[in-house]
């Protein structure tokens, strides 16, 4: 199957920074992916390479097996900024996408504008932020595009109308065969909506797979003090805490946990993102364990 998203040796440098270091990934189609880190990670940069507005500085990056920005018909992208144009009215902005996209679904964007409680007339210049940014997704969703590339979608968006749009989102994915990667702080809309997850930090993809393989293979393990470099070869330690007496380690294996010292607990989503966020140490790319691949 054609991977929606292939990044090899992806980089991008502004001046002497690196907003993306070594990005490797092959996301595979139909999934709704969480893309999560923290201000700076890069998020945004690697959405707009995928969508080709900006060139790689190393590295190559494809979206439907082609070079990024190859196939606009098939990709939709909603910027971080919802960008709308002031001018034009919301029916204005409905007529643009209908002649510029040729897999338009006129119906999907009236009826979400109807369902909104938008007024067609309304200039997008008078809309609130929130309301610009539910435009903006209307305009994505209705491109009836093969993978939505979506910059903190729901950022502005209040709480009800964020679990609508994200529950939208999901039905266009069962229905029309959607790939979606969005771009999020929030783990609690990672948890509801996605089933892949891309942690970024520092310019680095940290980890990458499906979230339920990530979490059947992520535990918490606590017992009597212990150094990392003890333990066996195939657990892989994502954070440690020790104290005098007590050793606290997050680690990754695919194998049993057999030492009986061990507490074993299972993680949250939410334990999973902040322990590769709060990590100090850059992703180690000679350890591929700590990416998923299928
Ligand atoms: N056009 C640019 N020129 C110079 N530096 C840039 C540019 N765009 C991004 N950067 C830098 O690249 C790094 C990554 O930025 P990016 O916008 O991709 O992060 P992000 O994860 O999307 O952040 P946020 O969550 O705050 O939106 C940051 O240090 C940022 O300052």
């Amino acid at each position: 199957m054609t991977a929606v998203l292939q990044a090899q040796g992806l980089g991008k440098r502004y001046g002497r920074r690196w907003a993306l270091t070594d990005c490797e990934l092959e996301v595979p189609a139909g999934r709704v992916v969480g893309l999560v880190g923290p201000n700076g990670a890069g998020k945004s940069t690697l959405l707009n390479l995928a969508v080709g507005m900006i060139t790689p500085t190393t590295g190559t990056v494809e979206v439907l097996g082609t070079p990024a920005g190859a196939q606009q018909a098939k990709v939709g992208y909603v910027a971080q900024d919802t960008p709308t144009y002031s001018r034009l009215s919301v029916a204005d902005h409905l007529k643009l996408g209908a002649r510029l996209n040729p897999a338009w679904d006129d119906s999907v964007a009236r009826q979400r504008i109807e369902n909104l409680g938008f007024d067609p007339r309304q200039r997008a210049g008078r809309l609130s932020g929130g309301q610009r940014a539910q435009l903006a997704l209307t305009l994505g969703l209705a491109k009836r595009p093969e993978v939505l590339l979506l910059d903190e979608p729901v950022a502005a968006l209040d709480p009800l109308a964020r679990r609508e749009f994200l529950q939208d989102l999901m039905e266009a994915v069962a229905e029309h065969e959607l790939s979606v990667v969005l771009s999020s702080h929030l783990v609690s809309d990672v948890e509801r909506a996605c089933d892949y997850l891309i942690v970024l930090v520092d310019s680095r993809v940290q980890v990458n797979g499906e979230i339920d393989t990530l979490l059947a293979t992520h535990f918490r393990l606590t017992g009597p003090r212990k150094d990392a470099k003890d333990l066996p070869r195939d657990q892989h330690v994502v954070t440690e805490s020790h104290t005098d007496r007590q050793s606290t380690f997050l680690i990754r294996t695919d194998r049993p946990i057999l030492d009986p010292a061990w507490t074993v607990s299972q993680l949250t989503l939410e334990d999973l993102v902040l322990a590769y966020m709060g990590r100090t140490a850059p992703a180690q790319p000679e350890r591929p364990l700590l990416e998923v691949r299928r």
